[in-house]
C-alpha cells in the first residue's frame, strides 16, 4: 500500500489569458493559478484545503481529478498521473462540487444512481450495498423518486454526496459541500463525512469557506493564497502562526481596578467582569493561578481565538510556513 496517497511536487498551473487593453487591442498575459505547490496526503486522512477567492483551490482539485493538466511539477493520486489516466482514476475518486450537481436535473434521484451504476460498471451487489448505506445514513429514502430539480439545496447536496460514493471511491474531493445549507443540513453532512472517514477510511480533501467544517472535521489544514501553500499543519497551529490571542474572562467578587498581571492585559471591564488577552500559544493555568492568588476571583472561562480572524490576519500578512 502506498504511504502517500495524494502527492504533489512543485505543481504549477499557468493560464494564458488575453486581456482587452484598448479598441481592437488584446494583450496576452499569464495567470499563475497554482504556483509550485508540494504536499502529500496519506491514505485515510481528512484534510482541509482553504484560501480566499481565486487562491487556486479549484484549479488544484481539477488537476487532482485529471480535468486539467499541470503546467509543471509532478502529481500522483493512488500512484496514477491523473491527466494521463483520467478514466482509470475516475473509478477510484469521488468528486462533489457544492455549486454544481452531477445529478440529472429532470430525473428522479434514483434514476441518476442507476445511470451511474452502469457508467461506472459497479458490480450489482456492491451497488445495492452502497446505495442502501447512503440512503440510510443520508436519509434519502423519501427522496429517491423526486426529480432533482424539486429537491431543496440540502437534499440535493446529500443526493450528490451519495452519487459520489456509489462506486466506493478511495478518495473524495469536496468543493464547498455545505455552501448555502441551513444549520441542520450542515450538521447532517458533517456527521456523515466524519463517519465515512472513520469507518471506511476514505481519504478526504475538503475545500470550504465555512471554517466550522474544518474545525469539526479536519485535524490538518492547508492554507493556499495566490497559488502558493502558506500553511500546512494542525488547525490549532494556525493560532500560533497567526500570533493570535486567547481571552480569559474573569468574574471577581466586586468591581475592582483592571487586573495587573504578567503576560496578559485587560482589554475590557464591565462591572466585576474583566477580559484579559494572553498569547494563544501559552497555557492559561499559570495565569489563572497568579490571578487567583492576588484577586478575589469567583469564576472564569477561556475563550479560544476566532479562527476566522486568525486566517484573515494570515492572508493580510502573507505569513509563510
Ligand atoms: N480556465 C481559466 N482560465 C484563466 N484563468 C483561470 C481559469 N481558471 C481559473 N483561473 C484563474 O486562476 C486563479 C485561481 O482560480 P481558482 O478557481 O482555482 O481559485 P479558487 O481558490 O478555487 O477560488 P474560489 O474560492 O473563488 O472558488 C484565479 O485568478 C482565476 O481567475
Amino acid at each position: 500500500m502506498e504511504s502517500a496517497f495524494i502527492e504533489l511536487d512543485g505543481v504549477e498551473k499557468v493560464f494564458d489569458v488575453r486581456k482587452k487593453t484598448g479598441f481592437m487591442r488584446r494583450e496576452k498575459h499569464e495567470v499563475r493559478a497554482v504556483d509550485g505547490i508540494s504536499f502529500t496526503v496519506p491514505r485515510g486522512e481528512m484534510v482541509g484545503y482553504i484560501g480566499p477567492n481565486g487562491a487556486g483551490k479549484s484549479t488544484t482539485i481539477k488537476m487532482l481529478t485529471g480535468i486539467l493538466t499541470p503546467s509543471g511539477g509532478r502529481l500522483r493520486v493512488a500512484g496514477i498521473d491523473p491527466s494521463r489516466e483520467r478514466t482509470r482514476l475516475a473509478r477510484r475518486i469521488g468528486v462533489v462540487f457544492g455549486q454544481r450537481t452531477t445529478l440529472w436535473w429532470d430525473l428522479p434521484l434514483i434514476d441518476s444512481y442507476r445511470l451511474m451504476h452502469r457508467m461506472y460498471r459497479i458490480p450489482d451487489e456492491r451497488f445495492a450495498q452502497n446505495l442502501d448505506r447512503c440512503v440510510e445514513l443520508l436519509e434519502l429514502a423519501d427522496l429517491l423518486d423526486v426529480p432533482v430539480r424539486q429537491l431543496s439545496l440540502g437534499q440535493r447536496m446529500r443526493g450528490d454526496i451519495a452519487a459520489a460514493l456509489l462506486h466506493d471511491p478511495e478518495v473524495l474531493y469536496l468543493d464547498e459541500p455545505t455552501i448555502g445549507l441551513d444549520v441542520i443540513s450542515k450538521a447532517k453532512v458533517r456527521g456523515f463525512l466524519r463517519d465515512l472517514n472513520a469507518e471506511s477510511g476514505t481519504t478526504v480533501l475538503l475545500t470550504t469557506h465555512d471554517l466550522t467544517d474544518i474545525e469539526q472535521l479536519c485535524k490538518r489544514v492547508m492554507v493556499i493564497d495566490h497559488g502558493r501553500l502558506m500553511y500546512d499543519g494542525a488547525l490549532s497551529g494556525l493560532h500560533e502562526v497567526g500570533e493570535s490571542e486567547r481571552t480569559l474572562v474573569v468574574d471577581l467578587e466586586r468591581e475592582l481596578p483592571p487586573i495587573e498581571v504578567e503576560s496578559a492585559r485587560v482589554v475590557k471591564v464591565e462591572g466585576p467582569r474583566q477580559w484579559l488577552a494572553f498569547p494563544a500559544a501559552e497555557s492559561a493555568a499559570p495565569l489563572v493561578a497568579r490571578i487567583a492568588a492576588e484577586y478575589p476571583m469567583v469564576d472564569l472561562s477561556v475563550r479560544e481565538p476566532d479562527i476566522e480572524a486568525v486566517i484573515a490576519k494570515m492572508y493580510a500578512e502573507k505569513v509563510t510556513s
